[in-house]
């Protein structure tokens, strides 16, 4: 199904023209689908049904980090999905959209004690360690507040995920993880601390893979390391294999989640039948692109045309500090006109605001466009609205949720003014 589709040559979202959504909301607006967002998450529900799972046997943790809008949180919340968080700040997301703390798994390679405790307090469900200093000042923290902290360690299975390298995170040369090498010295250390409960083995490899070979490559290495620890009795109760399912943003064709799904359970139930006598092991997935990447983009207003000696560029209201993809990894978004009309196209790029050469949304694209005119960035529900900032003192765009032929905000927007108003002025003595 097509969530944002031309009808009558105008654009819209679900049933939802964006034309009125730019009247009512103004611009720059990103907008969701949640029909969209159901079907992408269904996509992993109804493969764990077909194969079996139920909640006790396979946990869709969503990476908060893709989308952490609490009504996108809350939506998927309902369904049943658990939240992969990397921060205390996302935790109180999660908690603050009705998420359940005791589906959420804490990732990332710097937590602080204050985070730590946050996580402690509310009983998650694992912590994805991935040093031994951490796993260290993880001990101290749960013996201070008398507990113990369920770990996984991420192991980095040494896998070239073939993606963008700002965005492969499983080689040798990444900050993340514990080496494939070291992965058994370092269970053994985790299962003799006295706060430390081993609960599982975590990995992710990268992000917006499209071929699942690399994942399941992965799979194999951290199948092999659960016998090891089996071997020296070292129980493994669920394996986390990550995110990284890819979208389509130009022509790309990733692999569908169900058939992926089908092949990761495939191999796991034959290794459990062949080793475990059928003992069911539990699977944590973290999508977060492959949930809300194509279920939102970025509606922005044509400010001015302007005609350079070698190149157009359509300046727009929307910027770097939006959408942050094209400057940082030279990303490829979608650009379409929202009402197609005969005025003569030109080849442009598109460009923000911001002062910075690298303030581009799109390079060299044919559009017919006039200023005043709309425009959507496609593909931007991932890695959008998460990566925003002020910068340049610019305000946030707007958020706002079409369902059906309904639309609502799903968050004020912030326009610059609101954040002069948020500061109190230094008083300077002379
Ligand atoms: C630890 C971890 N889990 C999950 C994800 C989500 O990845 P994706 O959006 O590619 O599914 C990421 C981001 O790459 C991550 O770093
Ligand atoms: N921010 C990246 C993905 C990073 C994944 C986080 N580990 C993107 O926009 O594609």
């Amino acid at each position: 199904m097509s969530y944002f589709s031309y009808q009558n040559g105008v654009l819209y979202a679900e049933h939802v023209s964006l034309a009125e959504i730019a009247r009512r909301f103004g611009t720059p607006t990103y907008i969701y689908s949640k029909a969209a967002l159901l079907d992408n998450f269904a996509a992993y529900d109804n493969a764990c049904k077909k194969h079996n799972r139920d909640s006790n046997s396979a946990l869709v943790c969503y990476s908060v980090k893709s989308n952490s809008n609490l009504a996108v949180l809350n939506l998927l919340g309902k369904q049943g999905s658990g939240f992969d968080i990397v921060s205390g700040g996302e935790l109180l997301r999660v908690l603050a959209a009705g998420g359940d703390p005791h589906k959420v798994i804490f990732s990332g390679v710097g937590k602080t004690r204050e985070e730590m405790r946050l996580a402690l307090s509310h009983d998650i469900l694992c912590f994805n360690v991935e040093s031994i200093p951490e796993l260290q000042r993880l001990n101290e923290v749960a013996k201070e507040l008398g507990k113990r902290a369920p770990v996984s360690l991420r192991v980095n299975p040494n896998v070239d995920a073939k993606t963008h390298p700002y965005i492969s995170t499983g080689l040798k040369e990444n900050k993340f993880g514990v080496a494939y090498e070291d992965a058994l010295p370092t269970y053994r250390t985790a299962a003799s601390l006295p706060h430390i409960d081993v609960a599982g083995i975590d990995c992710h490899i990268g992000s917006q893979l499209l071929d699942d070979a690399p994942l399941l490559e992965a799979l194999d290495k951290v199948i092999e390391l659960i016998d090891r620890l089996a071997a020296e009795n070292i129980v493994i109760h669920h394996l986390d294999i990550g995110g990284g399912i890819g979208i389509t943003y130009a022509d790309e064709q990733p692999v569908a989640v169900g058939d992926y799904l089908s092949r990761l359970f495939a191999k796991v139930d034959a290794w459990r039948a062949a080793k475990y006598q059928g003992a069911p092991i539990k699977v944590l997935f973290e999508p977060g692109r492959s949930i809300v990447g194509n279920a939102g983009i970025l509606l922005t207003e044509v400010q001015y045309l302007k005609h350079g000696e070698s190149k157009n560029f359509a300046v727009v209201d929307a910027a770097m500090n939006d959408l942050m993809r094209p400057a940082m990894y030279e990303a490829w978004h979608g650009v379409q006109a929202v009402v197609q009309h005969p005025a003569s196209s030109q080849i442009y790029d598109v460009v923000g605001p911001v002062c910075e050469s690298g303030d581009w949304l799109a390079r060299s694209r044919e559009l017919a466009i006039e200023p005043g005119d709309l425009l959507a960035i496609m593909s931007a529900g991932a890695y959008g609205m998460t990566m925003a900032s002020n910068y340049n003192t610019r305000g946030r765009a707007e958020e706002v949720m079409v369902d059906g032929d309904r639309v609502y905000s799903i968050r004020k927007r912030e326009a610059a003014a609101d954040l002069f108003a948020l500061e109190s002025i230094p008083q300077f003595k002379e």
